[in-house]
C-alpha cells in the first residue's frame, strides 16, 4: 500500500520547561522502523508534552529528535507532517461538519501538487489529481472500516467510528511513522477490538512505525515491541512488554507495587486494564472499567 519504512526516531536527551516546571527531563528512547514503541505513566507523566515536540506543536528547551536523517526539533508542524509524521489526537480533531471523505481529503492535502488557486479553477491537472485522492481516499476508508459512512458528516456519527476516521485521516497522509495519541480512549470493549485489530493489521501491511500513548495497558501489551515508561517528566523504565512489567520502578511508580503486573490480569488484551493505583491514575482505571463494562 505504501514505500516501506527505511528509517526509524531517535529522541535524546529530550527536556521540555514551562515556566517553573520540568514537564519533559532528559527522556531518549527510540523507535526502530516498522515497530510498535508504547510510551506510557501515570497522569501528568509528560507523553503528550513528548507528542507535541514530536509534532512540532511545542519546542524542545533541549535536546533532540530525529527522523530518518532529518532534525525535527524547531520544525513547524506542516513540515514535520511533509517528512511522513501523522498524529491522531487524545481528543477528536475532525471537522464535524465535513463528511468523512473531506476529512480524509484534508488528510491528503501535502500529496496536492495542484495549488488551490488550479483547484478552485477546476483546471484538468487539478481534477485528475482530485479524482485519484477521492480514490485513494475510499480504498482507506475501506481498509478501516469506515467506508459505508463517506458521505456522512463526521460529527453525527458514533464516537468509536470517529476514533477510526481519525486514524483513517492519518493513514491518508501516507505516513512513514504514526503517533497514536490514547486511540482507544473512550471506547468500549468491542470497539477497542476491533481498533486494535486495524492498528495491527496497518503496522503490518504498510511496514510503519507507530509511536503509541495508551492508558489501557492490555492494548498496550498486545500491540507494542518495546515500551517506555515515563513519571514526573523522566524515562523511569524501557524494554519488551514483558521486561517492563515486572520491572520493580514500574509497579512503585505507575502501577502501585500491591497490583499484578501490567497484561496479566485476565482481560483479553485489548478491553481491560491493570490500572496504576496511585491518586494520579485512578481516574484512569475508573474510566476504562465504566467504558468497558
Ligand atoms: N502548555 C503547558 N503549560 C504548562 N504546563 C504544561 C503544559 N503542557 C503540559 N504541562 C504540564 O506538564 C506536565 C506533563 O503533562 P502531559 O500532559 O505531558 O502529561 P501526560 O503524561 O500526557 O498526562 P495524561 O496521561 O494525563 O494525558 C504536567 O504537569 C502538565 O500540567
Amino acid at each position: 500500500m505504501s514505500e516501506p519504512a527505511v528509517t526509524g526516531l531517535a529522541v535524546t536527551g529530550l527536556t521540555v520547561r514551562f515556566a517553573g516546571l520540568t514537564a519533559l527531563d532528559g527522556v531518549g528512547f527510540t523507535v526502530a522502523p516498522g515497530s510498535v514503541h508504547a510510551l506510557i505513566g501515570p497522569n501528568g507523566a509528560g507523553k503528550s508534552t513528548c507528542f507535541n515536540v514530536l509534532s512540532g506543536v511545542y519546542r524542545a528547551t533541549e535536546g533532540g529528535v530525529r527522523f530518518g536523517g532529518t532534525e525535527l526539533t524547531g520544525l513547524p508542524p506542516h513540515r514535520i507532517a511533509g517528512l511522513g509524521v501523522a498524529r491522531t489526537f487524545q481528543n477528536l480533531a475532525l471537522s464535524r461538519h465535513l463528511s468523512v471523505e473531506d476529512n480524509l481529503m484534508l488528510g491528503r492535502h501535502r500529496l496536492t501538487r495542484a495549488g488551490f488557486a488550479s483547484a478552485g479553477l477546476r483546471l484538468p491537472l487539478a481534477r485528475r489529481e482530485d479524482r485519484a485522492h477521492r480514490a485513494r481516499v475510499r480504498d482507506i476508508a475501506r481498509y478501516v472500516g469506515v467506508d459505508e459512512h463517506l458521505n456522512a458528516p463526521a460529527g453525527s456519527l458514533p464516537y468509536g467510528v470517529q476514533k477510526r476516521i481519525e486514524l483513517a485521516r492519518a493513514l491518508a497522509m501516507e505516513p512513514r511513522l504514526l503517533l497514536l495519541d490514547e486511540p482507544v480512549a473512550g471506547m468500549n470493549g468491542a470497539e477497542r477490538r476491533r481498533m486494535a485489530e486495524v492498528i495491527a493489521r496497518a503496522r503490518e501491511d504498510l511496514n510503519l512505525s507507530v509511536l503509541l500513548v495508551e492508558h489501557d495497558m492490555g492494548m498496550v501489551m498486545r500491540l507494542a515491541d518495546e515500551v517506555t515508561v515515563l513519571d514526573f517528566g523522566r524515562r523511569i523504565a524501557g524494554g519488551t512488554p514483558s521486561e517492563v512489567q515486572r520491572d520493580p520502578a514500574v509497579l512503585r511508580a505507575y502501577l502501585g507495587a500491591a497490583h499484578a503486573p501490567v497484561g496479566t490480569d485476565g482481560t483479553d488484551g485489548t478491553g481491560g486494564t491493570t490500572g496504576p493505583d496511585d491518586t494520579r491514575g485512578t481516574r484512569d482505571i475508573k474510566d476504562t472499567a465504566e467504558e468497558t463494562a
